[in-house]
């Protein structure tokens, strides 16, 4: 049945009606002629390029990151001979790129041949988080270089991705259950502050609460939780060998009577009992449907009635941040070879489904780094 099949439902109906009339030429001269219609399809068609664009700026992104522009115009002004010379590039090409980052806001240039940060560029040069993303997209890109012939694969060949993420690989018989734990938790870490800002700006913790990260890293999160929440007794679940350096952080900034560390395989071997607040922070969308249950059912049966479960990670279909849950970790964790965004309508169906009384959605002020979702026991 076609979309304009009269047998088709209403709703279908009427998309396949717009898309025809949004591909026609008759109207598309006509939207270029009103002044209000124009202003939309203005924006449309500018949003239509952005998809096309995406890469190119991406990769423009990517020179001024491991090229270290970024610190060079942060002493700006300065000359395109000298960012030349720096880069080790031909001045025309120094130039090119000044002027792509230009148009990104990357780079701007106040005076003549005086090259300085632009707007955007100011703030990703000050991040170093946002750095250590780019730097690792690397590996995506080449993952994504053919997407069809990645998605035909259907996960069951090895990735860059697979790789890197050594517990995603293991899960698919694509790599052992490595010791390489320390280039992802440091990734991890210093990211960090994108999801924990969320936390922080809407959310607080009962008091003298025990909070349990569960796969909590080198302990980033905790950190964070730890210095805003002086009364908060922090545990840290995690690979053994990720729980025991991410526990000797933490002790050394707040004292070892603070931390208590849980290494152990968070769906194999039981949830440490005890606390009032679990969290999982980046931690659900990385697995399948099945083994995201299983997590949550474990985690549940630790849990005593009224005590929560604080799960923070971007989400899928999320009002202003589509682009980050269903197209950016969709691919991404499709070439990771494990997990998949999930909205938060679809996690509170899993949480209940576990065996959670109740969830709650918890607004962020920035969902495009993570949106927030409560379930209690
Ligand atoms: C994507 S990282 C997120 C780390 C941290 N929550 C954050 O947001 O920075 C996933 C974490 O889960 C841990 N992990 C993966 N599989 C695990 C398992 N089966 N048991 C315990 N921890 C696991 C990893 O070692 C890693 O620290």
């Amino acid at each position: 049945m076609s979309g304009g099949s009269p047998k088709a439902p209403l709703k279908v109906r009427w998309i396949a009606r717009r898309n025809a009339v949004f591909a026609s030429p008759r109207f598309q001269y006509w939207c270029a002629k009103l002044p209000l219609v124009n202003r939309i399809a203005r924006a449309r068609a500018g949003e239509a390029f952005d998809i096309l664009a995406g890469f190119t700026y991406s990769q423009i992104l990517r020179s001024y990151v491991e090229s270290g522009l970024f610190d060079l115009l942060g002493h700006g002004p300065v000359g395109h001979q000298h960012v030349a010379s720096q880069l080790d590039l031909s001045r025309d090409a120094a130039l090119t790129l000044l002027r792509a980052g230009r148009a990104l806001r990357l780079s701007e240039e106040p005076i003549e041949d005086g090259w300085m940060l632009g707007e955007a560029g100011a703030v990703l040069a000050a991040d170093k988080g946002a750095q250590a993303m780019v730097r690792h997209h690397r590996l995506l890109y080449r993952d994504l270089a053919d997407p069809l012939e990645l998605l035909r694969k259907d996960r069951k060949e090895p990735t860059e991705l697979s790789r890197f993420w050594s517990y995603a690989g293991a899960l698919h018989g694509a790599a052992e259950r490595g010791t390489e734990t320390a280039e992802y938790s440091e990734l991890m870490a210093t990211s960090q502050h994108f999801v924990a800002d969320q936390v922080l700006a809407s959310y607080r913790f009962p008091k003298n609460a025990r909070l349990l990260d569960v796969g909590g890293g080198h302990g980033a999160f905790l950190m964070h939780m730890g210095n805003a929440f002086e009364d908060l007794h922090l545990g840290l679940f995690d690979l053994p060998e990720v729980a025991q350096a991410g526990a000797a952080i933490l002790s050394q900034r707040f004292g070892a009577h603070r931390v208590t560390p849980h290494p152990g395989n968070f769906f194999n071997d039981a949830i440490p009992e005890g606390y009032d607040v679990l969290s999982l922070v980046r931690i659900l969308h990385d697995h399948d449907d099945e083994a995201a249950l299983k997590l949550l059912t474990n985690i549940r049966a630790s849990l005593a009635p009224g005590a929560q479960l604080l799960i923070a990670e971007p989400m899928a279909r999320t009002p202003g941040a589509q682009g980050m849950g269903e197209a950016f970790f969709g691919m991404y964790l499709w070439a990771m070879g494990s997990g998949r965004a999930r909205s938060a309508d679809e996690i509170a169906a899993m949480a209940r489904k576990a065996g959670f009384v109740r969830t709650k959605a918890v607004p962020t002020p920035q969902p495009i780094n993570a949106s927030i979702l409560i379930a209690f026991a």
